[in-house]
């Protein structure tokens, strides 16, 4: 049918902020590692640490996390390559090394990997375009320009990759609905926008596109029900809520939401007996939904959470470390 599709929020659900009952649920994701999910998703281990971890930080309970576990773990997983693993024995990928680089940013503890190497791995991952791979010879995605920018953004070695270039790839994939896509031609989705306004903004290039165009294109994706979708016909989710706010707060765009039916939303997809948050209200918690939906509401300047960084989903406390920023 016409009538775009969309979630319903219950009535009885949360209208309020569980921060406790977050907090509790993402020190449990960590703790029992005997249980199915912790056995099951070590394939998303150095992830899944860096979306609880900057889900304690938005909250401002990094000092409840095991630093010296994460620590230990993280050490353990760089490889010979000088890439970064989602777990031990597992092969490097863009997406985990820039998961540790963000842990270890938000612990201020970069000392602990070899960081020339974790470049000489980035490096190694662009090609002539100026596109980048997600581990060595693999699929080309504009998410690994982001991954890899963003590396080398926090360990401040950005004039190691070829930078001109991996902008004009990104704008390669910029579409004429304002908004990009995976390579040059794909279609739009909301999780590319962010990753490539993502890599224009570390860049200082925000002004290479057509903001307004873009801002129109993502103030499309909010549904009667305040939340926002990645494409259009999907059904809202809350991670597709930080794409969306995160890429038009990059644009000073993030007036063009619906605040109150956003905060209703998010609110509503928290769960009230297990603490986290899921993709759409009624579904099971996750931590990266978790993180997503308290990034989401502090970009909203929902009251008792710390202020983040749209580009890099961290607290802009983690994010201001350096002296440079
Ligand atoms: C449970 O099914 C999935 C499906 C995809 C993935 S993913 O790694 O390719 N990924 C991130 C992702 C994670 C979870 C999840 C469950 C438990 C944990 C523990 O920390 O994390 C769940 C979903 C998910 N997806 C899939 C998704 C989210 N909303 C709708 N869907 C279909 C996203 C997916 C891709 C991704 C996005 C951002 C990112 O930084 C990394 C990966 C992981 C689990
Ligand atoms: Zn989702």
């Amino acid at each position: 049918n016409l009538a775009r599709r969309d979630v319903p929020i219950p009535c009885n659900a949360p209208k309020e902020l569980l921060k406790e009952k977050h907090v509790e649920f993402i020190l449990k994701c960590g703790r029992d590692k005997q249980s199915y999910e912790y056995i099951m998703s070590e394939y998303l281990r150095m992830s899944g640490m860096y979306w609880c971890l900057a889900a304690l930080d938005v909250m401002g309970k990094v000092d409840e996390a095991d630093k010296e576990e994460i620590l230990r773990i993280i050490k353990a997983c760089q490889n010979e390559d000088g890439g970064i693993a989602a777990a031990e024995q597992h092969d490097s990928h863009i997406l985990h090394t820039l998961c540790a680089v963000q842990v270890l940013t938000i612990l201020n503890r970069l000392d602990i990997i070899d960081v020339d190497a974790v470049v000489n791995y980035t490096k190694g991952l662009q090609n002539e375009d100026g596109s980048f791979c997600g581990e060595k010879g693999n699929e080309i995605d504009t998410r690994f320009s982001l991954c890899a920018l963003a590396t080398l953004h926090f360990l401040d070695r950005l004039d190691e990759v070829n930078v001109e270039k991996a902008i004009d790839y990104v704008l390669s994939c910029y579409n004429f609905d304002g908004g990009f896509g995976t390579r040059p031609g794909s279609e739009s989705h909301a999780g590319q926008v962010y990753c490539c306004l993502g890599v224009l903004a570390i860049t200082g290039c925000l002004e290479k596109i057509d903001v307004y165009r873009t801002g129109e294109w993502l103030a499309e994706r909010q549904c009667p029900s305040g939340g926002l979708c990645g494409r259009p016909e999907k059904l809202p989710d809350v991670c597709y809520s930080w794409w969306v706010l995160a890429s038009l707060a990059m644009i000073d765009k993030l007036h063009w939401i619906n605040r109150d039916s956003m905060i209703k939303f998010i609110l509503a997809c928290q769960d009230d007996e297990m603490g986290g948050f899921a993709d759409r209200p009624g579904d099971m918690p996750d931590p990266f939904h978790t993180v997503f939906g308290l990034s989401g509401l502090s970009l909203l300047k929902f009251e008792g959470l710390e202020p983040v960084d749209p580009v890099f989903c961290m607290t802009k406390k983690a994010v201001g470390r350096f002296g440079f920023m």
